[in-house]
Order: structure tokens, then sequence, then C-alpha cells
């Protein structure tokens, strides 16, 4: 269904459209924003208007389209450059399930970015369909923002929980995404506690072979479409990446292992979890996108 507009905000020469729409696939009204740079809405009395690619970002635990737009600083970058950013929500919201606001990690703002096959989650927790079927299916198709938007140009980028999703999604979908890049990604997540307890609700306890589907490591086992195109960055300083929740080390060794090329993977010295590293970064991934949309 068409984004009605929430909200209108300057930023570095271009705007966020702060949206929502109602979505046949999660059951539910979504949240998302878009970034359009100076250079889409300059044009928009051309007939049509000047077409610039996508990049998607896709956030980590508890959050909203919010976290990024304001402190991600990657329209700061994306408006010299002429990129639109699109920052969708992490999971439905109000379908008051049992337990669905119990834990940070689980339930909404938890979504993980796979089809719930699971009671109760199955009916609404459909996250991939969602940001790889519907929501680009709308943006594309609407009145007001699909004519600023190049369909064939999508790159897709994400932290921690969305660091998992822009690499699965990109693995599983091959072609759909020019690129990928993550920050502190949950990289081998069948086998940490996020990951474990996130697939056990969604998936099933029992449905391992099941898990293994949305999971970077073993999906990069099965890559067969050439270069991998992926830039990753870890804070040293990321107590998640102590703690044993994000274990890039393991999608390193597979995609060695597999022969995968094409995958660079960035230890920084010190940064931790928050948006004070994403902030330090973003430059770097909105130009490794750009390198792959035809922008540098
Ligand atoms: N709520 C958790 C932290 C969750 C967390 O760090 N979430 C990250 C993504 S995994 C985030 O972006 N949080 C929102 C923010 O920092 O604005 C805790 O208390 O330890």
């Amino acid at each position: 269904m068409a984004f009605t507009t929430k909200a209108t905000i300057a930023s570095f020469g271009g705007k966020l459209f702060k949206l929502s729409h109602q979505s046949t696939t999660t059951g539910t009204p979504m949240a998302v924003n878009l970034y359009l740079p100076p250079q889409a809405l300059s044009s928009q009395n051309n007939n049509p208007p000047k077409k610039v690619p996508l990049l998607i970002y896709l956030s980590g635990l508890t959050c909203t389209p919010e976290n990024c737009s304001e402190k991600g600083f990657f329209q700061h970058r994306a408006s010299q450059l002429g990129l639109a950013i699109l920052y969708p929500d992490t999971s439905p919201r109000g379908l008051n399930l049992p337990g669905e606001k119990d834990a940070w990690d689980f339930g909404e703002g938890a979504g993980f970015y796979v089809d719930a096959t699971q009671e109760p989650w199955k009916g609404g927790y459909r996250m991939e369909s969602y940001i790889t079927g519907e929501l680009p299916a709308t943006l594309f198709g609407d009145a007001e923002y699909g004519r600023y938007l190049d369909r064939e140009r999508v790159s897709i980028t994400g932290h921690s929980m969305g660091g998992h999703g822009a690499l699965t999604l990109y693995l599983k979908h091959p072609g759909l995404y020019r690129s990928v890049s993550a920050f502190a990604p949950i990289a081998n997540p069948s086998q940490c506690p996020w990951g474990e307890k996130a697939f056990s609700g969604y998936l099933g306890k029992e449905n391992r072979e099941e898990w293994k589907k949305h999971d970077a490591t073993e999906l990069v086992k099965g890559w067969k479409s050439g270069d991998l195109k992926a830039l990753v960055d870890v804070g040293t300083g990321d107590n998640f990446y102590k703690q044993g929740q994000l274990l890039p080390e393991n999608l390193e060794k597979a995609a060695k292992e597999a022969g995968v090329e094409g995958l660079t993977v960035r230890y920084q010295e010190d940064y931790d979890h928050s948006y004070y590293f994403m902030a330090t970064f973003s430059d770097d991934h909105v130009n490794h996108a750009a390198k792959y949309l035809g922008l540098l």
C-alpha cells in the first residue's frame, strides 16, 4: 500500500522522509525512512527526474528506522555522491503476540530478517519477504518516491543483526543487490547465543538444517556467483565481539576454505559496537556501495 509521509527533514542538502505503509507481508503498519540526495530532488521538475541508486541499511537489535538516520552519518557521503538510502524497521510492531515484548533480543525490534516458520511468529514475522519483496516493490512503484529511484542499482548494508540480514539476503538472492557491507555483523548466528535464541523461536529449535539457510558463514560455502563484493568492519573493543556474538573469523575462514574471493574484513582497533564506530566508517561503506552502483 502507498506510503504516508509523516515528516520531511532537510539533511546534508537532501531530504529525509519518514514514511509509513500498511504491509500485507507482516499484517501491520511499517515505518521506514527514505533519504533522497540533492541530485534527485533538484531534478524533480524534469520529466522524468534523475534516477539515483539505492542503498538499503538494515538496523540492529532494538532499533527503529530512526537510530541510523539520526546518528549513522550515512547521509553525509550519500549526498555528495547522489545515493538514496532506505532505513527499514527491524520487525513488525503491534501484533500483540504472547512474549513479543519480553526481551530486547527476540520479538519486537528483533525480527532477524527471516520468515518465521513457527507459531505464533510465522503469521507476521516475515522480514526476509518484506525486505526483499514487498518493501522495494512498494517503493519503486510509488508515484511520489519511485520516480527518483533506479530499481536496477541497489546495494545493501547493515549493523549487527542488520549486518547478518545484509549478508544473508545478499548471499541468498544473487543478483538482487550489487554489493554488500556490514558493521559488526552477527556472522555465524547458528553458533552464537543471539542467533540460537532467535532461530530456535522463529525457525524451530530442532531445525538446525533450516538455520543454515540464514547463516552467512554457512551460505558463503555455497556461493557460486563470483567475486563477493563484500566489506565488513568489526571493532576490537566491541563487547559483543568479545563475548562471541559476532564471530567474523568464522565467516572469513569459511570463505577462504570455499575459495570465495572478494570478502574484506577489517578489525578496527578499539572501536565498540555503537554509532561512534558506525559514523567513523560510514563514508567507507557508502563508497564501497557507490563503487558497484556506478557512482565512483
Ligand atoms: N539493549 C542492548 C543493546 C542493544 C544494542 O546495542 N543494539 C544496537 C544494535 S545490536 C543498537 O543499534 N542499539 C541502538 C542504539 O545504540 O541507538 C543492551 O542493553 O545491551
